[in-house]
């Protein structure tokens, strides 16, 4: 009835007026799927799905960076972190002592830990060189690292040179947007077109390194390095933000820790406290209410087939 009308209509005015944004931030439909849920997406590329189930598997979006330079101290370190970790991110280039071995050896922890490998080689080459780069020389990277990372600076023909040895073995890239460090060149016009250039080689990029969530595609994973319980620095250049920040208020998925658990006395006790700390983070996160941000909006709908003019009632989605 019109009287009806009139009054959906008052309440739907008193509710518009009192309507103030929440400071509490909200998810989209996307960003509150979990990373469970992500794997199963249909897009989402083989490799990155394995990463988010073994992630849901371990409670863990860890990444150890694994910045040392004996082959030992790597497979210890790789041995005693293995269970807390998603990803075991190496400098391969840092070893005094590498050889073959240390690669064969390094897979047979990461099978038995249930962890990937991510070689931080951050290609940077025309497509043709990172190929060998990747392929060749004494490391031979595309044996044995699931991920490895590149600058999108060259253009697309760095990430079809590294596909081309990649994708056959099923590896995967991410490209760097954005970087922790001090006076990084990244500017927001560069991200997007690295954004945009994942979009274009969805076979074999799956993600990106970035200091926050850049994609709105859930199928993408974001790992962002310069991460430690303690803000600060290390006085070159390095910069630091808590798991906390960086997985709520960023939105990235993973964090990438090297010397905050390197640095302690205790390596393992420091790997447990940054598991907890992002794990916490993450369901933090998914906790957190989820849109409608919009104020309430206005629906008409038809309570019956026939209905006298006007009848319809105005709804809000709040
Ligand atoms: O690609 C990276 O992993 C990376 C990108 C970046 O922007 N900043 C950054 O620190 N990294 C790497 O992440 C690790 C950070 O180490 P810590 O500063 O010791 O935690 C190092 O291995 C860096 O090479």
């Amino acid at each position: 009835t019109p009287a009806r009308a009139l009054t959906a209509c008052a309440g739907f005015l008193t509710r518009l007026f009192h309507w103030r944004p929440s400071s509490r931030p909200r998810l989209t439909a996307e960003e509150s799927l979990g990373y469970g849920e992500r794997a199963a997406l249909p897009g989402t590329h083989p490799l990155a799905a394995r990463l988010f189930t073994l992630m849901e598997e371990k409670t863990s979006n860890l990444c150890v960076s694994a910045d040392v330079s004996s082959a030992d101290e790597l497979l210890k370190l790789a041995d005693a972190v293995g269970p807390l970790v998603c990803a075991l991110k190496t400098h391969v280039d840092v070893l005094c002592d590498f050889s073959p071995a240390v690669s064969v050896r390094l897979g047979e922890l990461a099978r038995k830990h249930n962890f990937l490998i991510f070689e931080d080689r951050k290609f940077a080459d025309i497509g043709n060189t990172v190929k060998h780069q990747y392929e060749g020389g004494v490391y031979k990277i595309s044996s044995w690292a699931h991920i490895v990372n590149a600058h999108a600076l060259p253009g697309p023909g760095v990430v079809e040179g590294l596909q081309v040895v990649g994708k056959p073995l099923g590896r995967g890239c991410l490209l760097i947007a954005q970087m922790s460090s001090q006076g990084c060149l990244a500017t927001a016009e560069y991200t997007q077109a690295v954004v945009k250039m994942a979009e274009d080689y969805p076979d074999f990029v799956f993600g990106f390194i970035s200091t926050s969530k850049i994609s709105s595609k859930p199928e993408h994973v974001h790992m962002t390095p310069g991460v430690q319980l303690q803000s600060g620095g290390d006085g070159l250049g390095q910069q630091y933000t808590s798991p906390v920040e960086v997985i709520c208020s960023k939105g990235s998925d993973v964090i990438i820790v090297g010397r905050g658990i390197l640095a302690s006395p205790d390596r393992l006790k420091a790997a447990e406290e940054y598991r907890v700390a992002g794990w916490e983070a993450y369901l933090r996160r998914l906790s957190a209410p989820r849109e409608p941000l919009l104020p309430p909006s206005v629906t008409l709908i038809q309570e019956s087939a026939v209905s006298y003019p006007g009848e319809q009632l105005l709804c809000t989605n709040e």
